[in-house]
């Protein structure tokens, strides 16, 4: 990926005419930054700010669009062009009506009175939009439900809208096979097929980010959503239960409605027609869908008029000419760029020449990830795999049989047996299951949320024997996965009886832990369900305790991957071994949580090179120890030009209220451009009373800044004189 020695590149100049947009595509290996000049622009919704280099990489195919014009800086990219010819006003409606939706659903649930004239509104659409985005292969839906995320979130109302993505092959905020569901915040940025839909939060011992999404995952285990539909139908409802929870827990919160994403399957001749009947119907009943939109499918948009037309909106909307044919090698890859970027983080270097740069937003640095290796014993788990790994379709079965193992039946596996086909396996931890015997069911495991991955791998893989002695949990990054409901261990959709008798397994492991707990040395904290360490008795209580605390795919070698994967996941080994042996200890230098409040952060504007090509402050500059202090002396450490270099003790502080101040003001300059860009599709805005009041709002937050800045100066004057 190190474009470092390569002869550094001349910078490239493209001004773009408004509403055109700018198309690029990256070969393996290398990585493109464009800097924005001068004027407005978007990459799918997520506004780029001017000044700021931002870098692309790992394959990324991707488009800057601008609906005003704008003039951006680049290196060279592999592919590129600009095109007239884009959907985007057509997506832009589609954004305006579920806004409408929006604060009409607000006013419902404040009670206040709706808009003048919008009394006779039919009343589904004084509902917030619950959004089904169907389409097939490579038709843009992620990017759709991304454009239409990113334009709620930057259209300055505070709305956080719920993004669910039940495509299991894009492994959206976890791993390919996983299905998850997050509130989006901030935009989403777009810099690497590995996080099509942003990065989420870890509990590593590095930065927080400012954008990472702290999803609720749960494990599918394929990425076919043919492989297992029973278990899909599950889990969707689990999703849309967890969905429904939370808004019921916060009711305002839910104006801002939900957006899922689909897989392709969903709307492809080749899956059978009841197949993708029924996990269409399990997403639209889970998610209380009321608004469909089909990309660029003429058929299926009149199916899904026929079949839900008469009590949902069903809208078709452009394909955009710009998607790209994704081919099978090229998912594999991508799918193996997103099992390393979970456990490592990223390691983008910049194009040769380019001397700074973020990742969406992120200095690169921060994203890296640091886990370490731990040896866990097997008598510490309990390992499942959810059916069988070979399982013919009901179908296939003689007339009149009965299969005798359900699709949907937790089996303990024993990682002893020959054929358990451990290695290679991605197994997800769970979280701990319902403390409370009675709430105890059979097929609990499938309904309870994933805490973390473990990717497991054995350092010899001559015989099975050793490898299994020498099998270690592999590197395992802990990330911070939440529960939306407020019940214990997630979802609950099935509450079928109890359990007849407690799990055979957990009884084993019980004992089996009782026993090894005293030569459990160097036991783990990775795969514990509760991240506590085991060497804490309530730690190893909680993992003998706690049977299905490890759920494998069904099939390891293709868990995670398309058929043909092995050679993947094989590669997937020697990468991960080769940067596990052995995993650097994480030192006190590490904990940087300092720098949620550091200059590196996107919004501060700070350390802009005038050029990307002039040297800024490099990534050695960033990663080596303290600088001299004559150098120290000659970097901005604050946007406030009266400000003593003597007080940088209370640095934090000042940087908290910078980041305050920049939060305000990137909330105030966006709703600015956002009622611009309506006003140039033909809305008034200032006619709709709701924002009228929240105009009223923002006027009000702008003189709160600033009487805050004036506070912040008086406050800082009154301690330089202190401390002279
Ligand atoms: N306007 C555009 N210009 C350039 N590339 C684009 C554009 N729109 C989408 N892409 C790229 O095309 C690829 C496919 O898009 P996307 O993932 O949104 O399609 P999809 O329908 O969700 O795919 P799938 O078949 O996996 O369901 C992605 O790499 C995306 O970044």
């Amino acid at each position: 990926m190190s474009e470092g020695n390569s002869p550094p590149q001349r910078p490239r100049e493209w001004t773009l005419e408004p509403e055109t947009e700018y198309r690029f595509e990256l070969d393996p290996d290398t990585t493109l930054a464009i800097k924005l000049i001068k004027g407005r622009a978007e990459i799918f919704g997520a506004e780029l700010i001017e000044g700021k280099i931002y870098l692309f990489t790992q394959e990324c195919k991707a488009a800057l669009y601008t609906w005003h014009g704008c003039t951006i800086e680049m290196s060279q990219p592999s592919t590129e062009y600009v095109s007239e010819e884009t959907p985007m006003s057509a997506y832009g409606n589609v954004h305006i009506a579920l806004e409408q939706m929006r604060v009409r659903a607000l006013s419902k649930i404040r009670g206040s009175p709706l808009p003048p004239g919008q009394d006779n509104v039919d009343p589904k659409l004084t509902e917030p939009p619950r959004v089904l985005i169907l389409g097939p292969e490579n038709a843009g839906k992620t990017t759709v439900a991304k454009i239409l995320a990113n334009y709620t979130v930057r259209a300055g109302q505070g709305w956080s809208p719920l993004l669910a993505n039940v495509d299991p092959s894009e492994g959206a905020w976890a791993v390919p096979g996983s299905l998850s569901v997050t509130a989006v915040k901030s935009s989403i940025p777009t810099f690497s097929p590995a996080t099509p839909l942003g990065f989420s939060a870890t509990s590593a011992p590095v930065v927080i980010s400012s954008h990472a999404h702290k999803p609720l995952v749960y494990w599918y285990g394929h990425n076919d959503t043919k492989r297992n539909p029973l278990l899909m139908d599950r889990l969707i409802r689990n999703l849309g239960e967890n969905v429904n929870d939370r808004f019921d827990m916060y009711p305002e919160s839910k104006a801002a409605g939900v957006i899922v994403d689909t897989p392709a399957s969903f709307a492809s001749n080749s899956s059978p027609p009841e197949h993708r009947q029924k996990l269409i119907k399990a997403c639209v009943d889970a998610f209380r869908i009321n608004v469909i939109l089909v990309v660029g499918h003429e058929k299926l948009n009149v199916e899904m008029q026929r079949a839900y037309g008469s009590y949902i909106s069903v809208v078709k909307i452009p394909k955009s000419g710009g998607v790209v044919e994704l081919d099978h090698s090229y998912r594999e890859r991508v799918q193996k760029y997103q099992l390393h970027t979970y456990m490592y983080g990223f390691a983008a270097q910049p194009p040769a020449g380019v001397t700074a740069g973020t990742l969406g937003g992120e200095a690169p640095p921060d994203l890296v990830l640091s886990p370490s290796s731990t040896r866990i014993k097997f008598g510490e788990l309990s390992i499942y795999r959810i059916g069988t790994e070979t399982m013919a379709p009901s179908s296939a079965l003689p007339v009149g049989a009965a299969r005798v193992m359900s699709e949907m039946q937790p089996v303990p596996v024993n990682p002893g047996a020959p054929g358990s086909a451990l290695i290679n396996a991605v197994v997800a931890v769970l979280a701990p299951h319902s403390a409370d015997e009675n709430e105890r069911y059979d097929e609990e495991l499938l309904d309870l949320p994933v805490t973390s991955f473990v990717y497991m791998w054995s350092r010899r893989t001559s015989t099975m024997s050793s490898a299994f002695r020498r099998l270690v949990t592999a590197p395992s990054s802990r990330r911070a996965y939440s529960v939306f409901s407020s019940k214990s261990g997630g979802g609950r959709y099935f509450n079928s009886a109890k359990s007849k008798a407690p799990a055979v397994v957990a009884a084993k492991a019980k004992s089996d832990t009782a026993s090894s707990s005293k030569d459990a040395s160097s036991s783990t904290s990775t795969a514990s369900p509760d991240g506590t360490s085991p060497n804490d008795p309530s730690a190893s209580r909680t993992v003998a305790d706690t049977p299905g605390v490890v759920e494998p795919p069904s099939s390891p070698r293709t868990a995670v991957a398309s058929p043909g994967a092995d050679q993947q996941l094989a590669d997937s080994v020697d990468d991960l071994a080769a940067y596990a042996a052995p995993h650097p200890t994480p030192s006190s230098s590490d904990f940087k949580l300092h720098q949620f409040f550091s200059l590196h952060r996107p919004l501060l504007l700070l350390n802009n090179p005038p050029s990307m090509f002039t040297p800024g402050p490099s990534f050695q500059a960033i990663l080596s120890g303290p600088k001299p202090a004559q150098a120290q002396e000659k970097v901005p450490i604050s946007v406030f030009d009266d400000y003593p270099t003597e007080a940088h003790l209370d640095a934090d502080a000042i940087a908290a209220r910078q980041l305050g101040r920049a939060l305000a003001m990137s909330r105030l300059g966006s709703a600015t451009a956002w009622e611009t860009t309506l006003k140039h599709l033909g809305l008034d805005p200032a006619k709709e009373p709701e924002r009228v009041e929240l105009q009223g709002q923002m006027d009000k937050d702008w003189e709160d800044v600033q009487i805050l800045l004036d506070s912040t100066k008086r406050k800082r004057r009154k301690k330089m004189k202190k401390h002279k």
